[in-house]
C-alpha cells in the first residue's frame, strides 16, 4: 500500500474532536473526500499533508510516517513527496510561470519533471515566461497544478480544485489530475463538493462531524 491513514483524530482549539474514516491507496489510485460544510474535509487534507500534526493516529506515505518527521525533515519530504493543488491558485505573483516551478524544484532540492514538457501536457506550453497576473484563472489554476506534479511526488492532494471554473475547465482540470498521477504512479486524493468531479472519479470517503 503506497498511502494509508490509521484512526486519524484532531480538536482546532475549543472546538469537538473530529474523527476521520481510515484511507489506504495504492499508487495510481484516485479518492474522493466528500462531507458537509465544516465536517473537517480541509482539516483532514492538511493532516494527510503534515501541515497539522494529528491527536491521535497515523499517516503512512511510502512507509515513512509523517509524524515522526517534523521542521526541516517534514518539509522537505513533502516537498519531494507530497503536491498539493490549493482552492485557489496561490502562485508568486513577482515571478513568472516557469520561476514559479523552479521555486518548487529548489524548495524540495530536487531537479523534478523537465518544467517546459510538463507545461505542453497540460496545454499551457506558450505560457512558460508569462506573468503570473496575465493568466486566465484556469491557467493558473493549470499552473498549481504542474507546480504539484513538478517533483513527481507520491501523493497529489487537492482541495476543492474545481470550484470557481467553468464546466470546460472542470472537465481539463479533473482530466489532467487523473492522468498525470497515473503517470508518475501517484495517489489523488480531492476533497470536492462538485458533482462534475464525482461523474469522473466513484471512489470516496465521507467526513462526517459527530
Ligand atoms: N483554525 C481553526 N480554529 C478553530 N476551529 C477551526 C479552525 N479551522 C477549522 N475549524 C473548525 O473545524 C471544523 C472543520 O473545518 P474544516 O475547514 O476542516 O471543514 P470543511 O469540511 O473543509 O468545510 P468547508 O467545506 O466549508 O470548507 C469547523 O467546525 C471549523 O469551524
Amino acid at each position: 500500500m503506497l498511502f494509508k491513514t490509521k484512526e486519524l483524530s484532531f480538536a482546532h482549539p475549543g472546538r469537538k474532536i473530529l474523527k476521520f474514516p481510515d484511507i489506504s491507496l495504492d499508487a495510481s489510485e484516485a479518492l474522493l473526500v466528500l462531507g458537509e460544510s465544516g465536517s473537517g474535509k480541509t482539516t483532514l487534507l492538511n493532516l494527510l499533508a503534515g501541515l497539522l500534526h494529528p491527536l491521535t493516529g497515523s499517516v503512512i506515505l511510502d512507509g515513512k510516517e509523517l509524524s515522526q518527521l517534523s521542521g526541516s525533515k517534514l518539509d522537505l519530504f513533502r516537498g519531494k513527496n507530497i503536491g498539493i493543488v490549493f482552492q485557489k491558485p496561490h502562485l508568486l505573483a513577482p515571478l513568472s510561470v516557469k520561476e514559479n516551478l523552479e521555486m518548487a524544484h529548489f524548495l524540495a532540492k530536487t531537479s523534478g519533471q523537465a518544467i517546459k514538457s510538463l507545461l505542453e501536457e497540460l496545454g499551457i506550453g506558450s505560457k512558460l515566461n508569462a506573468a503570473i497576473q496575465t493568466l486566465s484563472e484556469g491557467e493558473a489554476q493549470r499552473v498549481s497544478i504542474a507546480r504539484a506534479l513538478v517533483n513527481s511526488p507520491k501523493l497529489i492532494l487537492a482541495d476543492e480544485p474545481t470550484s470557481s471554473l467553468d464546466d470546460h475547465n472542470t472537465e481539463k482540470v479533473i482530466g489532467l489530475l487523473k492522468t498525470q498521477s497515473r503517470k508518475i504512479g501517484a495517489a489523488l486524493i480531492i476533497v470536492t463538493h462538485d458533482q462534475r468531479v464525482k461523474n469522473h472519479i466513484s471512489n470516496f470517503i465521507e467526513v462526517k462531524a459527530s
